[in-house]
């Protein structure tokens, strides 16, 4: 079962320039989150600050009763057994065969026989669907397997909380929805909170149970999919449709002589497009986290945009009837 992780008033800066300041979510129990935000606004140094790599110049990161900026070493050090990390390579040891990369933080951090740490490793390599290929080398295999091996390697302390960085990057789109799969059924098999950080826009849009987006600065919104996904906030709205009109610019914000030319020019957004049904486990059953398509929207009084939850979308993989049985009326 996952952990709560509770980010309040959370700001850090590299010599005096603040990279984000006075960040505060929350990332629910068991739930999956996706960070997003344009290249540089400090998606990676929040995943590093999360799990202490860096230390934040204000707010506190609760897990529990701990704060983890204000733990000692050695206090921190138990926390981070919490977390498991993919990065974005899968980083693994370029001299060591896939068997003993994934054995290696067991052989670190417990005291366990090497029969034991045999059946654990064999049990996440086949979790991850990479059993038979124990005996191969990071070099020998393709990105998309590294990222696998890497997910098992994340996986062998039975974490609370999964951190990916990047998972999709430098993956090609069909291999991006194998891992997008692999990560729901990952989820519902394990229960532990994920936190992905991701440029994929259809993954932000099909995978997650909540939304957040890093903007100029600050956290512009976080919360469950469908309010982001419905959002009209101009912001939100361009980044989750890949828009070019809006307030987010080449080199992040547009100036204001753009943006006047812009509305000078009567330059509107398109309607938002159709909520997509969320991806759901391959076996059919829910997540424990899972809610039914539309909750939120009916929730909170807002209508989704025409044609939303219906499951033969494009590009948003397979879809079940379990995950569309309470759809909305919308009209059309
Ligand atoms: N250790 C560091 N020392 C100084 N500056 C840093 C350090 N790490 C990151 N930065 C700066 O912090 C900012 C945010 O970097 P970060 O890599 O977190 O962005 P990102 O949102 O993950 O970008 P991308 O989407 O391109 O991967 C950048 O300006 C980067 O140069």
């Amino acid at each position: 079962m996952g952990v709560e992780v509770r980010v309040e008033g959370l700001t850090k800066s590299f010599g005096g320039h603040p990279v984000w300041a006075d960040v505060s979510l929350t990332l629910p129990t068991g739930e999956i989150s996706v960070l997003l935000g344009p290249s540089g606004t400090g998606k990676s140094v929040f995943l590093k600050t999360l799990i202490g790599l860096l230390k934040p110049d204000r707010g506190s990161i609760w897990i529990s009763d701990r704060d983890l900026p204000r733990l000692s070493e050695r206090d921190l050090y138990e926390v981070r057994r919490l977390f498991g990390v993919l990065f974005q390579d899968g980083a693994l040891f370029g001299s060591m065969t896939l068997y003993d990369n994934v054995a290696f933080p067991l052989r670190e951090h417990t005291r366990k026989s090497e029969s034991e740490i045999r059946s654990i490793v064999s049990e996440k390599l086949e979790m991850v669907g990479l059993t038979g290929a124990e005996k191969k080398l990071p070099g020998e295999i393709s990105g998309g397997m590294r990222k696998r091996a890497g997910l098992a390697r994340a996986l062998v302390l039975d974490p609370e909380i999964i951190l990916f960085d990047e998972p999709d990057s430098g993956l090609d789109p069909v291999r991006t929805a194998y891992l997008n799969q692999l990560i729901v059924d990952l989820n519902q098999q394990t229960d532990a909170t994920f936190l992905i950080v991701t440029h994929d826009i259809n993954t932000a849009r099909t995978v997650p149970d909540n939304i957040g987006l890093l903007y100029h600065r600050h956290l512009a919104m976080f919360g469950p999919r469908e309010m982001l996904l419905s959002s009209e906030e101009p912001v939100v709205r361009q980044f989750l449709n890949a828009q070019r009109v809006g307030p987010i610019g080449m080199a992040e914000e547009k100036d204001a002589d753009e943006l006047e030319a812009e509305a000078a020019a009567g330059v509107e957004l398109p309607p938002l497009p159709p909520i997509p049904p969320q991806l759901p486990p391959s076996n059919g059953l829910p997540r424990r986290a899972q809610r039914p398509a539309g909750q939120w929207c009916r929730e909170n009084g807002v209508v989704p945009p025409p044609g939303s939850f219906e499951t033969n979308m494009p590009s948003t993989g397979r879809h079940s009837v379990e995950n569309t049985h309470e759809l909305p009326v919308v009209a059309s």
